[in-house]
């Protein structure tokens, strides 16, 4: 009898299933992991986590989006991941690599239990290029941009994942899920994008509500509080360090003056689901 086993954790309501080749045999396929995410009809979650995936002394985890798509790499992701490794007994040092598609993230264990962790997420690109991102224009950065029916002052970015980062008056789940649709889909945007909308509250304290690439409306996003705040950072309307809040809790973010970026930020467990024989029939 071949069942296959999930663990279920999430960052700040941001939740993510994960599937460990080393524990479970599966032929994964996108059609597989949206069935997997599918709320009511599977188990449900926001993206699936496989791995680890060792290749000589690398620890490589490969991210999924609830569409089945893959993803460069994912903020709460790569701290679910660290959490289930240190669990799992994988690893057992305060401070270890971690491989994604986008390139290698250095996570610190804050806390014994393994709870809270610093993560180094690589640098913000700003290039339209490396987006990518159809324009004129080498960098869009608090530009103009037309999505749905109105314009919105916008900025893109690379964090090894695309993001658009719009400043809007309304910031709302509801604002979020009806806007979110269009930016993701932009015709200029080649890989689709996450989209973020951003309110400065004060130098050290913005808010954001998030509609993610391959996965839509979700509660909280690493990638997307980093980038939020590497726009807000470049735009002069915060400090270095700062909170970003989301509908699901905060995260502290910190820009080096090379845009390198510090995430800090916590893990919850939910537990371990089994999937029924028939459960692909
Ligand atoms: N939830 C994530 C981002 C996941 C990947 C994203 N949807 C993409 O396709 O780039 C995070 O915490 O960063």
């Amino acid at each position: 009898m071949n069942t296959i086993q999930l663990k279920k954790y999430h960052g700040l309501g941001n939740d993510y299933l994960v599937l460990d080749p080393n524990k479970n045999k599966i032929h994964l396929q996108d059609r597989k992991i949206e069935m997997i995410c599918r709320r009511n009809f599977g188990v449900g979650a926001d993206g699936l986590l496989y791995g680890p995936l060792t290749d000589e002394d690398k620890i490589e985890v490969k991210i999924y989006n609830s569409d089945g798509s893959e993803a460069e790499i994912s903020g709460n992701g790569v701290r679910i991941f660290a959490k289930y490794l240190l669990d799992e007994g994988y690893v057992n040092e305060k401070k270890f690599t971690l491989t994604t598609r986008s390139g290698d993230v250095e996570i610190e264990f804050m806390d014994e239990e393994g709870t809270t962790m610093k993560v180094s997420m690589g640098k913000a690109d700003f290039s339209t290029k490396k987006i990518p991102l159809i324009s004129e224009l080498g960098e869009i950065v608090n530009q103009r941009m037309k999505f749905k029916d109105a314009y919105y002052n916008t900025t893109c970015l690379s964090l090894g994942n695309p993001h658009c980062i719009i400043m809007a008056e309304e910031v709302t789940s509801q604002k979020a899920k009806e806007l979110g649709p269009y930016v993701e889909g932009a015709s200029c945007f080649l890989n689709r994008i996450n989209m973020q909308l951003l309110e400065v509250q004060d130098r050290d304290n913005i808010k954001i509500e998030i509609y993610e690439r391959g996965s839509g409306y979700t509660l909280a996003s690493g990638t997307s509080a980093c980038a939020a705040a590497a726009a807000a950072y470049r735009m002069g309307l915060i400090n270095s360090k700062v909170m970003v809040h989301m509908q699901g809790g905060s995260l502290c973010v910190e820009i080096m003056e090379d845009m390198e970026i510090f995430m800090t930020g916590t893990v919850g467990t939910v537990g371990t689901f089994t999937l029924a024989e028939d459960f692909f029939a």
